[in-house]
């Protein structure tokens, strides 16, 4: 079956949150990060990929601009949503710098029922880092996260519908959106 094409879907989508709304989001999130983060070496920053880059360059952009170094790695762990219970993740790719004694700061699109961050930010710990803390573009609103993973920085909230755009994919299509949109519900 050929998949749905972007096109088809888009002009029925709602727009959540436009370009200059996320950017504005990511500034005030780098003022926050900033001011949380002194010290000499620079947070080790890991963009969870696919999703987390378009988020991750301009955040890391706007830190840079604030005078905060970052040492950039990335991993790539994504989730397959099955019949079974549970969720499982599969690693692509670990980040290769060490962990140990450092500063993490893990930047994704989005924190939905947070089985990928958790099991990510667990993964972070087992490595020995010794400070973790996400950044998330956007926060699904609902009541079905799983318990211990909340984000330290949110730029925005999202319904609790599927959501495409900056970052995040329709079927693998429209992560270059510059802006949010739900599918029709
Ligand atoms: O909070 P959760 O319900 O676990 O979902 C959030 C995760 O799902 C998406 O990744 P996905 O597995 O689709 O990989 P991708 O970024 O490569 O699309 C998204 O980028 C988050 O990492
Ligand atoms: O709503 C979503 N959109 C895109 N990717 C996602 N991963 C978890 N939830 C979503």
């Amino acid at each position: 079956m050929s998949p749905v094409q972007l096109g088809e879907v888009l002009p029925e989508a709602d727009l959540i949150h436009d370009r200059a709304t996320l950017e504005a989001a990511i500034t005030d999130m780098a003022d926050t990060i900033r001011a949380d983060y002194d010290g000499e070496t620079a947070p080790l920053f890991i963009t969870v990929m696919h999703g987390g880059m378009p988020f991750a360059a301009q955040l890391a952009f706007a830190l840079g601009e604030r005078g905060l170094d970052l040492e950039f790695d990335y991993l790539h762990a994504t989730r397959y949503r099955g019949n079974t219970s549970g969720a499982r993740l599969a690693w692509l790719h670990r980040p290769a710098t060490s962990m140990r004694g450092r500063r993490v700061l893990l930047a994704d699109d989005i924190l939905d029922e947070g089985h990928t961050l958790l099991a990510i930010r667990q993964w972070c710990e087992d490595q020995g880092a010794a400070d973790i803390r996400v950044a998330v573009l956007a926060v699904k609103i609902h009541d079905r996260r799983v318990e211990g993973i909340e984000a330290d920085y949110v730029g925005v909230e999202v319904p609790d519908r599927y959501v495409f755009g900056y970052g995040m994919d329709f079927q693998e299509q429209g992560r270059n959106l510059p802006a949010i949109y739900a599918l029709k519900a």
